[in-house]
C-alpha cells in the first residue's frame, strides 16, 4: 500500500491528526488539492488505519472515462445489457464491497452519474446496467478533486445534495509551494526509497544549498514533480544543473516561490536570491552574470528596458482585449492613434501568429 504521510507543516500535521480520528468512522470524505499534492496518499492512509484494512481498496478516475463507460465501470453490467456486453461484469462498487472506493476527480462526473451516485449513497443499493435487481453495497466512499466544488455547484455542474452527502469530512491539502518545510523530509524519504529501488546501498544526501533552492521553487506538479526531480538527480547526478533547468524552464521564469525564512532569521532577513535569476534580472531579461559584466549595466539603460517591458505588456494586453483594434486600444490607453502606432513599431508588438495581422481599424 502507499507511503506514510510525510511532512512537518501545520497543514500536514493537522491532516495526519484528522486521518487518525476519521479512519474508524467510515464517514464520507472529500479530499481537495491540486494534482500531485497527495490526495491518494491520504485516502490510502485513511484506509490503512480503518477497520476496512485488508478488504479491497479500489480507485477509479472519473475524469478519464466517458460517461457511459464510467457508469458501467462503477455499477457493472449484465450480459447483453448493451451491444458488446458479452459477459456479465462486476462494477467497482461491487469490487470495493466491505472496503474503500476512491472516486478520483469527482468534479468531472456528469450530472446523470452524480444522481446515480447519490442514490447509492442514500440507499446503499444499486442495480448493474441491464439488471432489475438491486445489490447491496457496504463501501466507504472517499472522493478526491482538484476542482472548487462550491463554485461548480453555483455553475450548475455539481449537485448540492451530493456535495453535502459526500462532504461529511473535508480534507484540504495545501500545494507544496505553500508548505516548503515539507520538502526536506520528503526529499529524505524519497531519496531513500528511490535508491532502494535502484538497488543502490549508499543513500545520497543532497547538498544543503540544493535543498534550499528546491524549497524556493513553486512546484506546479507538487510532490509528484519533486519525485521526478529526485529520480533525475539520482540517475544523472549534477543536482545543481537539474535545479538550474527547473528554474530556467520558460514557464517557470516568473514564478519563483516567495523566499522561505530560515529558522535562525526569525523571518526578518530576506532569503538570498536564486542563482541565475532574481527579480531584477527577470525584469530586465538578463542573467545575473550579464547584469554586472563589463559595464553592460547602467541605471539609464535599466530604466529604459524596464519601461519598455511594462509598456509592451500593457499595450499587448489592451490590444488583445480589443481584438487587436488599434483605434479602440488607443482610446483606452488615452494616447493618440499615431503614438500607439509608433509604440507598436518601436516595441515590435504583433498579434499572435495565425491571427492574420491587425484588422483594418
Ligand atoms: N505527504 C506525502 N507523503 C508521502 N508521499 C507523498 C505525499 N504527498 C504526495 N506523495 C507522493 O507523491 C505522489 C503523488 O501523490 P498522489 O498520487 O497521492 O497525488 P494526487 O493528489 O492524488 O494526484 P492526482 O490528483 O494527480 O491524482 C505519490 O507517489 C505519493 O505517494
Amino acid at each position: 500500500m502507499g507511503p506514510p504521510i510525510i511532512g512537518v507543516s501545520e497543514n500536514i500535521r493537522k491532516i495526519r491528526e484528522l486521518v487518525e480520528h476519521v479512519a474508524h468512522t467510515g464517514f464520507n470524505t472529500v479530499i481537495f488539492g491540486e494534482s500531485g499534492v497527495g490526495k491518494e496518499v491520504i485516502a490510502q492512509n485513511l484506509y490503512m488505519k480503518s477497520p476496512r484494512m485488508g478488504k479491497p481498496f479500489v480507485k477509479i478516475n472519473c475524469a478519464a472515462l466517458p460517461e457511459g463507460l464510467l457508469e458501467s465501470e462503477l455499477f457493472g453490467y449484465e450480459r447483453g445489457a448493451f451491444t458488446g456486453a458479452e459477459q456479465k461484469r462486476k462494477g467497482k462498487f461491487q469490487l470495493a464491497h466491505g472496503g474503500v472506493l476512491l472516486l478520483d476527480e469527482i468534479g468531472d462526473m456528469s450530472l446523470v452519474l452524480q444522481a446515480k451516485l447519490l442514490h447509492v449513497l442514500q440507499t446503499g443499493e444499486f442495480a448493474p446496467l441491464g439488471s432489475e435487481k438491486d445489490i447491496k453495497t457496504d463501501t466507504w466512499v472517499i472522493a478526491a478533486t482538484n476542482h472548487d466544488l462550491k463554485q461548480e455547484i453555483m455553475e450548475g455542474k455539481f449537485r448540492e445534495d451530493l456535495y453535502y452527502r459526500l462532504n461529511i469530512i473535508k480534507i484540504v491539502i495545501a500545494p507544496l509551494r505553500e508548505r516548503p518545510e515539507d520538502i526536506p523530509p520528503l526529499i529524505d524519504y524519497y531519496l531513500q526509497e528511490f535508491a532502494l529501488q535502484l538497488g543502490s546501498i549508499n543513500v545520497q544526501k543532497l547538498d544543503p544549498h540544493v535543498v534550499d533552492r528546491l524549497m524556493r521553487y513553486h512546484w506546479p506538479g507538487n510532490v509528484r514533480e519533486l519525485q521526478n526531480v529526485l529520480k533525475r538527480m539520482l540517475v544523472l547526478g549534477d543536482a545543481d544543473k537539474i535545479v538550474d533547468e527547473l528554474f530556467e524552464a520558460p514557464e517557470n521564469l516568473q514564478q519563483t516561490a516567495p523566499p522561505v525564512p530560515s529558522p535562525e532569521s526569525n523571518g526578518a532577513d530576506p532569503a538570498p536570491p536564486v542563482r541565475g535569476r532574481n527579480p531584477i534580472s527577470e525584469l530586465l531579461e538578463m542573467d545575473n552574470k550579464d547584469l554586472i559584466a563589463n559595464g553592460a549595466f547602467s541605471l539609464k539603460e535599466a530604466k529604459k528596458k524596464a519601461v519598455d517591458k511594462v509598456e509592451r505588456e500593457i499595450i499587448t494586453y489592451v490590444l488583445a482585449k480589443t481584438d487587436w483594434n488599434r483605434s479602440k486600444a488607443a482610446k483606452i490607453l488615452k494616447v493618440s492613434y499615431k503614438t500607439l502606432l509608433n509604440k507598436i513599431t518601436e516595441l515590435s508588438i504583433n498579434p499572435p501568429s495565425g491571427n492574420g495581422g491587425y484588422p483594418l481599424d
